[in-house]
């Protein structure tokens, strides 16, 4: 599998479990995700482990502050040799410019997060935010896709309008994937991987389906499984 489709989300809070998962893992078989608990805890040189074991490295640190300090944070997380980061898209639009122009002429992909998949319209409404949550991610993913990033995260219940709206090259990267069987543990906008694929997504962020299973390499191939049949369609 030259480009799997599916990203590992490695929260763990002890690196060695990290990487003894990732070793159980097939780096052909998926991509990993490193979150703020783990590089909080291990930092570059768990990177550079993930990388040696043949893994494609997504930086999932959502950077979200002033202009210049998420551009220079970009700068250094590109530095690492990670395949993709992200940022939050309601830094606004100058954030989202300088974070771009930081990565000029680097292969590191760069997407922003529109709205959490933990999120439901009630909670928006909390925020002062009261339109439903497919509009809010729209809007955002426009504002991304204007400031040249390469993608968004979202939820791929939204997914099959963005690709509509934005177009085939837009990466969609969606967490909150489960299937009939999963628990939702605290994912709130939530679609099975096959419904995931049918809206267009591009990559699937997946955690505890895969971590915390007995077994997960076999609960991976099941995916991958999964996602290779509707692609075929
Ligand atoms: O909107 C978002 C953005 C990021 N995430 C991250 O994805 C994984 C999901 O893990 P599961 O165990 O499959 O729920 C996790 O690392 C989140 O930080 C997200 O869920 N939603």
């Amino acid at each position: 599998m030259s480009d799997p489709r599916i990203i590992v989300a490695l929260d763990f809070p002890d690196p060695a479990q990290a990487l003894a998962l990732a070793a159980q893992l097939d780096s052909r078989l998926c991509r990993v995700k490193v979150g703020k608990e783990l590089f909080t805890l291990a930092g570059p040189p768990l990177i550079e482990k993930l990388m040696t074991l043949g893994f494609q490295v997504f930086l999932d640190l959502k950077y979200h502050d002033i202009p210049n300090t998420v551009a220079a944070a970009c700068r250094a997380a590109s530095g690492l040799g990670v395949w993709m980061i992200n940022v939050h898209a309601l830094g606004g639009r100058k954030m989202m410019l300088a974070a771009r122009q930081a990565l000029d002429g680097r292969a590191t992909k760069l997407i922003a997060v529109t709205l959490l998949t933990s999120l439901r319209h009630d909670d928006l409404n909390e925020i002062g935010i009261h339109e439903a949550p497919e509009v809010v991610v729209l809007r955002l993913a426009v504002l991304a896709q204007q400031c040249g990033l390469d993608g968004v995260v979202c939820s791929a219940l939204e997914a099959a309008q963005l690709r509509v709206s934005l177009g085939s090259g837009f990466l969609l990267v969606t967490p909150g994937i489960r299937t009939a069987a999963d628990n939702l543990d605290d994912q709130a906008r939530v679609a099975t991987p096959s419904a995931a694929i049918a809206n267009g997504v591009d990559y699937l962020v997946i955690g505890r389906p895969i971590t915390q299973s007995p077994d997960p390499l076999d609960a991976l191939e099941r995916l991958n499984h999964e996602v290779a049949c509707v692609s075929e369609r």
